[in-house]
């Protein structure tokens, strides 16, 4: 059999087929199940884009209620994934501390080896839950604070919310999380959805296929670029920095800016227009638009420098720190949502599987090289 190698990094090659994400790079459009972007930022809640992302199309109200009921329900934890919580070192990060306790959660999932789609289905419900809880406890047990147990009347974003938080969320912090979570529930095949895929076409199970995912979501070229760039702001505004300088000087040391540049968009990242704008509301609902302001010199000067656009990463950084959420949160956050978009894959990958395995173009020393006795080297 002939093979063609492909573009680094895969660039432009379509790996899969998939009837759960549409991206036009060029125009900037976002669509989940064909259904644009915008209009489920502005209308739906994360629980009502979970139900389209899983189900191929939008609840009505009893399959509404009937699936926010069970994702309430799954907010359980075995006793010992808060063991685990409590046993490892404080200063662990969130996102070493979420790999590990999702990959430990498979060892007390009843359905963990069942690969069927009710059994994959079932799993999306607990791990979309309990990843929530294992962000928000973590970081409660490590800051020595009471955990706070799940509070089944209350939403998906304010549930993690008032876990994280220990007080009930204002509806102003409910609504731009619960927005934050529907703009990362999902992007065709980014890094970590690819790798989720990868292990699932092996028949693994699903907790194996979200660790892997998360693993991959971790590095700063992907989730972790959120994270990078709040360190960067908080770089600039200890060093008293102008912005622009700041930035300008990077360029000319050849740093990438985090938060910037798009393997697919080639113009405005849709979810970002909303993140824009919800930093500058809630910086200014905060009574400060400092951190807004700081990024928006940033944006146009890479706009007007390297015509690189920012990324889903870069206003989310400015929003959630103005929502007082630590900045080591921001990527185990990005899981919190992005398990959604994982699960739907894994469940379409199963449903209509084929192992994943490309071949690798060969550039080492030529064949038949001699092996020399050890003796003689
Ligand atoms: C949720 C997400 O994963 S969104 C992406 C989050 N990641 C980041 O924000 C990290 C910063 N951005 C990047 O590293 C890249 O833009 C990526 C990884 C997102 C996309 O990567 P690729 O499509 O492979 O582009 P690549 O890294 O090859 O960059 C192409 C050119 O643009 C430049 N470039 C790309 N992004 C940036 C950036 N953020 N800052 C400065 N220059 C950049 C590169 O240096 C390169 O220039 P060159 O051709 O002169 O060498
Ligand atoms: O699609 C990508 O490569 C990265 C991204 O924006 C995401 O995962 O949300």
């Amino acid at each position: 059999m002939s093979t063609v190698a492909a573009p680094k990094g895969l660039e432009g090659i379509v790996a899969t087929s998939s009837s759960i994400c549409w991206i036009d790079g060029d125009a900037g459009v976002l669509s989940y199940r064909g259904i644009d972007i915008h209009e489920l930022a502005q209308r739906s809640t994360f629980e009502e884009t979970t139900y389209l992302l899983w189900f191929g199309k939008l609840p009505n109200a009893a399959e509404l209620a009937d699936f926010t009921k069970k994702l309430a329900a799954a907010r359980k934890l075995d006793p010992k994934i808060i063991d685990l919580l409590r046993s490892v070192p404080t200063n662990a990060t969130p996102m070493q501390v979420l790999r590990t306790a999702v990959s430990l959660l498979s060892i007390y999932d009843a359905d963990e080896a069942d690969c069927s789609h009710d059994a994959n289905v079932r799993k999306s419900y607990r791990l979309t839950a309990q990843i929530a809880m294992i962000v928000a406890l973590f970081d409660r047990i490590r800051k020595g604070k009471p955990v706070v147990d799940a509070d089944p009347t209350l939403s998906h974003a304010a549930n993690f919310l008032w876990m994280l938080n220990g007080e009930k969320p204002s509806e102003t912090a409910t609504r731009a999380f619960d927005i934050a979570l529907i703009l990362h529930a999902d992007h065709e095949l980014n890094a970590s959805t690819f790798a989720a895929r990868v292990v699932a076409a092996t028949l693994a199970d699903i907790h194996s296929a979200i660790t892997g995912a998360i693993g991959a979501l971790k590095g700063p070229l992907h989730g972790g670029a959120n994270e990078a760039t709040m360190r960067l702001l908080y770089a600039i505004d200890k060093a008293g920095a102008d912005p622009v300088e700041y930035v300008r000087q990077m360029f000319a040391e050849k740093k990438k800016i985090s938060g910037f540049g798009h393997r697919v968009y080639h113009t405005e990242d849709p979810r970002a227009t909303h993140l824009r704008r919800m930093s500058e509301e809630l910086g200014k609902a905060a009574g400060s638009t400092k951190w807004f302001d700081m990024s928006r010199k940033i944006e146009l000067f890479v706009k007007q420098e390297k015509k690189l656009n920012a990324n889903v990463d870069f206003y989310s950084a400015s929003t959630y720190t103005t929502l007082g959420i630590d900045i080591d949160l921001f990527t185990p956050i990005f899981a919190v949502s992005r398990i959604s978009g994982w699960a739907a894959h894994v469940i379409e990958q199963h449903d209509d599987n084929r192992l994943i395995r490309p071949r690798a173009e060969y550039v080492g020393p030529a064949y038949p090289a001699t092996y020399i006795p050890i003796s003689e080297r």
